[in-house]
């Protein structure tokens, strides 16, 4: 496995999706930082229980790995109701929705992953289903089709993106709430990570810990990741579980201090070397280093910006001095950052 794929924030396997359920904080109180998005949510959900109706709809932004699907699961476990799956790629038609709107129960959470990818038909019939808890069911072809409206169980809406900006308005507006995930800081990964270990029964020690939690992109999944594979390391060469330990496993598997990883680097080198550090636009960015834009907008980008290596300007992306220092690169602009000074 390379440090790519270590790295990546997206689930990578069958048996890493079982682990992580195993590793999923159940409430509230157990889920560790977004403490603006938790007290939010908490207020949201007890006014809710208060009134004696179903909470309003919420839409869960940000980056991949940070929650977003565990903070459904706690809607759903603290309103003690349900829980129903779907993703937008899934819902590819008007009908597809149709069947799961209408078969939900009373009070039932419906969690929508990747709502940005949902077919636009079914975009359509959400509108109505949110506000309203009816939906239009087309009967027949051409002339003769009219539409027949059916009544839903109230419901509550969690859809989740990584990419907010692509939701049309209508269906943002329905949202009665929307939280913006941030990535943790690395006092909060260390305790995402005491509690990963204690459930895993490893003995790491905290010298241990606040490594990896340095260097796992802000981002949980990837901190149980990356504990698991020094797990590994420490079960194979024995010894203790230690700084040490966890710097050899990390070197091994090509994870560098800040966590980057191959496609980062990628895009942080051909930024600095062919580009000169930059303005650069996504689209050739992403052409470059043969990967999708929108991967690089939601995935590598938030990352990268957030640890002070890029910033956005209005004529594209620039790489900043720290860049040019951390990839050791001359910078063709002196300490100035092309295109902001
Ligand atoms: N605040 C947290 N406290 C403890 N563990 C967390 C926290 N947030 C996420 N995790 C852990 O990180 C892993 C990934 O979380 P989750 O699947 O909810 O992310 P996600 O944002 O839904 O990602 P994606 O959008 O890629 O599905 C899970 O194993 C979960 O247990």
């Amino acid at each position: 496995m390379s440090g790519f794929e270590l790295t990546t924030p997206e689930p990578i396997s069958e048996a890493e999706l079982v682990f992580e359920g195993a590793l999923r904080p159940k409430s509230l109180d157990e889920f560790v930082g977004q403490a603006k998005v938790r007290g939010q949510l908490q207020l949201l959900l007890q006014a809710a229980g208060i009134q004696g109706r179903t909470a309003d709809h919420i839409l869960l932004a940000g980056p991949p790995g940070l929650g977003k699907t565990t903070l459904a699961m706690i809607v759903a476990h603290e309103s003690d109701k349900p829980l129903r799956m779907s993703s937008g790629p899934a819902i590819q038609h008007a009908g597809d929705l149709a069947a799961v709107l209408s078969s939900l129960v009373p009070g039932e959470v419906l969690f929508i992953d990747e709502i940005h990818r949902m077919a636009r038909s079914a975009e359509e019939m959400l509108y109505l289903a949110m506000e309203d808890f009816r939906i239009d069911i087309m009967v027949g072809k051409g002339a003769g089709a009219t539409s027949v409206p059916l009544d839903l169980a109230p419901f509550t809406l969690v859809g989740a993106t990584t990419r907010s900006g692509m939701l049309p308005n209508p269906l943002r507006d329905r949202f009665g709430f929307t939280a913006h995930l941030e990535f943790y800081d690395e006092s909060e990964l260390e305790q995402v990570l005491f509690r990963a270990a204690r459930m895993l029964n490893f003995d790491i020690d905290r010298a241990g810990l606040a490594e990896i939690a340095g260097r796992c992109r802000g981002t949980p999944r990837i901190a149980n990741r990356l504990l698991r594979r020094v797990r590994d390391y420490v079960l194979v060469h024995g010894g203790a579980a230690d700084l040490s330990a966890v710097k050899a496993a990390l070197t091994l598997y090509d994870v560098d201090e800040l966590g980057l990883d191959r496609l980062d680097r990628a895009v942080m080198e051909i930024m600095l070397t062919r580009f000169g550090g930059g303005p650069v636009g996504l689209n050739t960015l992403a052409v470059s280093v043969g990967e999708e834009a929108e991967t690089i907008e939601s995935v590598v980008e938030p990352f990268l910006v957030r640890i002070g290596l890029i910033t956005r300007t209005p004529r594209g992306r620039v790489a900043t001095p720290q860049a040019f220092a951390h990839f050791g690169a001359p910078n063709p602009q002196g300490s100035f950052l092309p295109g902001v000074l």
